[in-house]
């Protein structure tokens, strides 16, 4: 999977990706990152990228030309790449915006299955209107808060879409249960020593038996989800017996309600 990033920092880029489990899987082969510095497709002699906006208002926006040129060069740089010309699509543009649709799971997913991603990292007030028109396909967000640029959203959202091509991660993560799979979180994990300052690892975990574990594990998931992300458990896939124990969980804390009153 290739990520493109075009931005005014890509030191930033390179410098957080390039560590960690990101920087291993780039070593490998499994993920390239590529940041395109857009001040670099400035035709000022200063290489300015930004203007007052129109009509007037506080901040600086990003101007069309240099973004569309950096674009254009990318774009080109890809093309180019591909072994067999024939392979070529243009790749999906994603604006990083905080007034784009909210990054989650099911989008990370979605998105580890293309090859190549674009991402666009504002500044200041943000870009004009009409190079988004022409090339963004995506606009997403990844809270409802304003960050001063789009470069750590779109780490974020890189680190997520990587941690999903396989090999990436030592285990595979499709077969194991990990938060938001299903709406639901993960369990609690525990690992040694077995009693840490007088708390003892919950004893079904250390019998060895894969079935109890797994029950324990899922009650576990939901009790958790109902306590931090109810909201989750609307759209998770639940037995009856599972639906049966998470009405009793929602009686229980009713219960305690009316009877601490
Ligand atoms: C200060 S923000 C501009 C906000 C813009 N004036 C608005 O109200 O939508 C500068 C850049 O940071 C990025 N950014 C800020 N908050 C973000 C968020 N929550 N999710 C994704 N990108 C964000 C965007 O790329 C944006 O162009």
């Amino acid at each position: 999977m290739n990520f493109h990033i075009l931005t005014l920092f890509p030191e930033m880029i390179m410098q957080s990706l390039g560590t960690s489990i990101t920087g291993r899987a780039i070593d490998k082969g499994l993920i390239s990152v590529n940041a395109i510095n857009i001040r670099d497709f400035s035709d000022d002699k200063h290489k300015k990228v930004d203007d007052y906006p129109y009509g007037g208002g506080a901040g600086m926006v990003m101007q069309a030309e240099p973004v569309y040129k950096s674009y254009g060069y990318l774009v080109n740089h890809i093309k180019l790449s591909k072994e067999n010309p024939a392979d070529f699509k243009k790749p999906r543009v994603i604006y990083v915006t905080p007034q784009g649709s909210i990054f989650n799971q099911e989008m990370a997913k979605e998105l580890s299955q293309e090859e190549d991603l674009i991402f666009l990292c504002g500044h200041y007030e943000g870009v004009d209107e009409r190079v988004l028109n022409m090339i963004a396909t995506d606009y997403i967000s990844i809270g409802d808060y304003v960050l001063t640029g789009g470069e750590l959203p779109a780490m974020v959202m890189i680190d997520a879409i990587s941690r999903l091509i396989p090999g990436v991660l030592n285990n595979d993560i499709s077969s194991e249960f990990e938060s938001l799979q299903d709406n639901l979180l993960e369990y609690p994990q525990y690992t040694r020593p077995e009693i840490f300052m007088g708390q003892k690892v919950p004893e079904v975990l250390l019998t060895g038996h894969h079935a109890k574990i797994e029950a324990w594990r899922r009650k576990q998931s939901i009790l958790r989800t109902y306590e931090r992300r109810p909201d989750l458990l609307e759209k998770a896939n639940l037995t009856e017996e599972e639906r049966e124990y998470l009405t009793r969980l929602i009686f229980q804390k009713n219960y305690d309600i009316y009877d601490s009153k």
